[in-house]
């Protein structure tokens, strides 16, 4: 058990990307329900930042444009993992974790997954425990499929049920306009879309492409757009049938690859440059068919601390 050493405002602030898939291969439920995956993961430069202050009690709330609908209690996501890492490491220090939300909830871009991922990190500064990365991806990996992959952020594969990750050759930085939907799909909801869909069609296990580890290495906007993949695609489609028509009208508007991002309902647009990525931003808000746009680039930074205490 390590005693309380911190004066009562110590915080942390730590900055958390979210997270498209560029390619998300979907092979047969497992017998825990899950479904193994081959997928490639891609961060984006649209933040939640996390801040957690040394408290008399645990306590948590959330500020930002997209709080709406974010529980405050035990449930969060950042709460559970605050919880995880302090039983790991016997610490006994409540924290206040103050969440500011900028990525779509609900929105396939894996938001609470981040703030779990930064709640890990900020945590274990705030408590000074140093602990290991691998130590850090195991607790994430116990939290949900995409903890992990947030905590480093990049452009990185991922297998299992996502939380397996390895480094790929990407090159370049790629431009994105997001195009985010009025409400949320829920990930296990989409997962059994995927499996009725599919009925009794015998599915492979999900193995990576080579013309998407191609596309990454040649750092060419054209040939990423035309490698992007999600078998969840059909899926978030079926549940939410308005996002054809967004992916209709980014497409025609320029983009040179659409795809829905996760589960959905969030859209990327991947465009050539910043400038198309304006242009294709301007025309989709225009056209009213989606309800907010957003541009971001990519690969982005995994959560990183931004304001307090520093190890060392
Ligand atoms: C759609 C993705 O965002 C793609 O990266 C992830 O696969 C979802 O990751 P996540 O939200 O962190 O998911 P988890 O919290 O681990 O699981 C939520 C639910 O999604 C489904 N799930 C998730 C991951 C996976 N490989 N197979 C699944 O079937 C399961 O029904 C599970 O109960
Ligand atoms: N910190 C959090 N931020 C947002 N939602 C949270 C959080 N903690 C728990 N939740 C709950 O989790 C649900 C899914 O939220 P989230 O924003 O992570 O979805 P998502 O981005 O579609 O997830 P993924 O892409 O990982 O499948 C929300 O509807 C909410 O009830």
């Amino acid at each position: 058990m390590t005693s309380a050493a911190l004066p009562p405002s110590a915080s942390v602030t730590v900055r958390v990307p979210a997270k498209i898939n560029l390619e998300l291969l979907v092979g047969p439920p497992g017998a825990d329900g899950y479904h193994p995956l081959a997928t490639v993961f891609h961060a984006v430069n649209l933040f939640d930042e996390v801040t957690v202050t040394a408290a008399e009690e645990w306590g948590l709330s959330v500020s930002g444009p997209q709080s709406l609908g974010v529980p405050v209690d035990g449930t969060n996501l950042a709460a559970k993992a605050a919880q995880a890492l302090a039983e790991r490491a016997g610490v006994d220090e409540p924290v206040h974790i103050a969440i500011r939300k900028d990525i779509p909830v609900a929105g396939g871009m894996a938001g609470g997954s981040a703030d779990a991922a930064a709640t890990l990190v900020a945590c274990d500064h705030l408590w000074g425990l140093g602990t290991t990365k691998q130590e850090l991806e195991e607790i994430a990996g116990g939290l949900g499929s995409d903890v992990a992959f947030l905590l480093s952020g990049g452009t990185a594969m991922g297998s299992g049920r996502g939380e397996i990750l390895a480094p790929v050759l990407a090159r370049g930085t790629y431009h994105w306009v997001l195009a985010l939907s009025e409400g949320g799909l829920s990930t296990p909801a989409v997962y059994a879309e995927c499996d009725r869909l599919r009925g009794s069609v015998a599915v492979p296990d999900p193995v990576p492409t080579p013309e998407m580890m191609q596309a990454l290495r040649s750092g060419d906007a054209r040939a990423l757009g035309a490698a992007l993949q999600n078998d969840l695609q059909a899926a978030a489609l079926s549940l939410m049938p308005a996002l054809t028509d967004v992916i209709d009208a980014g497409l025609e508007f320029g983009a040179v690859g659409g795809i829905v991002s996760g589960s959905g309902p969030t859209v990327a647009f991947l465009c050539e440059d910043t400038e198309s990525a304006l242009d294709l931003a301007v025309a989709l808000t225009a056209s009213g068919a989606v309800q907010d746009v957003r541009r971001a680039t990519g690969p982005a930074h995994g959560a990183h601390v931004i304001g307090g205490p520093r190890p060392g």
